[in-house]
This record gives C-alpha cells, structure tokens and sequence, in this order.
C-alpha cells in the first residue's frame, strides 16, 4: 500500500523555485529520509505535505487523500513534529502530554493509557513530573515527538529531528525513532548521512528543489559507484553547495 504518491509536486516563490516537479511513492511502513543541503527543498515539501502550504502545481496523495481538494481529510490522517521543539515550557512532561491527549478529545482512562505510552517509549517516565523547560534539549525534542503521536497518526513527519543534539542525545533519539519503524509511515529530513544511513529504509536526495535520485544506501553507492552515502550525495551534482 502507498502512503504517499506525490506527481508534479511544485513550490515557487516569486521567481525561485524551491520545489520542481517532484514525483515520489513511499510505502506505508517505510521510514523514508529526504536528504539535501540547505535550500534544497526539503522543509517546503514536508510544508506542502502536511498542508501548511499549498502547491504551485502539481498533487500529492496521502493515503488515497489530495492534498489539494481534501487537506483537512489529509490533516485527521498525519502529523508532524517541527524544526523547532514545539512543548508548553511550564507543563511538565506527564502535563505537555495530557494536554494534547485532551485536545484530540482521548476520554480520562485513554489519555493515562497514551500517556504511559508515550512516557515508556520515549525513556521520559523519570523527568514525567519536570517542566519542560528543565528538559535538555535532546529530552526536549524526545517530547516533542511523543506530544505528535498522540493523535495515532498513520503518517509522522520529522523535520531535522535530531538538529542541534550532542552525540548521545542523538543516538537516544533514533533509538526512540527505531520503536516506531514499520508501525507508522515516516517521512525524515536531515543533513546527516548517518542518521538517513541508520534510520531509514530508502533515502532521497534532494538538490536546488529536485529529486536527483532515490534507493537504499547500497542503491544510491551502486547508482553513483562510491562506497559511503556521503560520497553518493556529493556524487549526485551536490558538490560545491555543501556548507
Ligand atoms: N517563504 C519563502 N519565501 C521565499 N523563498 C522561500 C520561502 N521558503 C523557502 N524559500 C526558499 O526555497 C528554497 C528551499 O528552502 P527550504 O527551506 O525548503 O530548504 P531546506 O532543504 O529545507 O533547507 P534547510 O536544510 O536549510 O532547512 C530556499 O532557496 C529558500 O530560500
């Protein structure tokens, strides 16, 4: 089953084009990683995915939903978890959750059950009682994501989710990203080819708003005869534009 089918998918602004004709499939299950320097188009096609911004031209089909004709069937279905950490700095963590589980309307006993959920596959239960303002950064982000799953989406994306995380955070992080593999559709962005490489199942490579390949990491090697996804990445017309 397809959970997203994009055709033609375009953004511009003005005269820039930040997202050109972009056609993709990913599979309902897959962890799906979208790679790219800064300005690739990475953030305006998650935008556009998730209907925060409408396409110039073009579609998207989520999970037999148009993005263009019926957002708000496409909304109920997905979720999304930002660049910037998205908490109630003076809730605590166990309050943060409650509060989501409330907004999407969970009854008293479900909203403790989702909660419990969340608290254990996120390694919160021990900070539950702390204001999120006292959570390190790399807790912080964990939060974050727990709080865009409450609402069960079939669809998550994650938005550079791991972007200003020491080492440890990081790997704590994809830990928790593991848990959910194959449950539920993600959809990854990210500057780290060690990220794409140990979190998902097929990567794509964005670069100036086009798709200039897409496989696993043994395809992209094979495609571009290189032997590190890096050297795939660079190989694949992005050299020179890496910061
Ligand atoms: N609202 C906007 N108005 C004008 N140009 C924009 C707007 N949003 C994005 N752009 C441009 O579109 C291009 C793609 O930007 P986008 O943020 O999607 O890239 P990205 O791959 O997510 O980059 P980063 O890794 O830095 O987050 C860039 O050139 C950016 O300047």
């Amino acid at each position: 089953m397809i959970a997203i089918q994009t055709t033609n998918l375009t953004k511009k602004f003005q005269d820039k084009t930040a997202v050109n004709s972009l056609d993709i499939s990913i599979d309902q299950g897959e962890l799906f990683a979208l790679l790219g320097v800064n300005g690739a188009g990475k953030t305006t096609t998650i935008k556009m995915l998730t209907c925060l911004s409408k396409p110039t031209n073009g579609d998207a089909i989520l999970l037999g939903n148009s993005i263009v004709s019926n957002p708000h069937a496409v909304k109920e279905k997905i979720n999304v978890s930002p660049q910037e950490t998205a908490v109630a700095r003076n809730l605590s963590v166990k309050e943060n959750l409650e509060l989501i589980a409330q907004i999407y309307g969970l009854g008293k006993k479900a909203v403790d059950i989702k909660v419990e959920e969340m608290l254990t596959t996120f390694s919160l239960t021990e900070v539950s009682k702390d204001k999120a303002k006292t959570l390190s950064g790399g807790m912080q982000r964990r939060l974050s994501i727990a709080m865009a799953l409450i609402s069960n989406p079939q669809i998550l994306f994650l938005d550079e989710p791991t972007l200003g995380l020491d080492v440890i955070a990081r790997r704590e992080l994809w830990a928790a990203i593991e848990k959910l593999k194959g449950s539920i559709t993600i959809i990854l962005t990210t500057h780290y080819m060690e990220e794409a490489e140990a979190l998902s199942d097929r990567i794509g490579i964005m670069s100036k708003g086009k798709l200039k390949a897409v496989g696993t990491v043994s395809e992209l090697m094979a495609k571009t005869e290189t032997k590190t996804l890096e050297d795939a990445f660079v190989s694949l017309g992005t050299k020179g534009e890496v910061n």
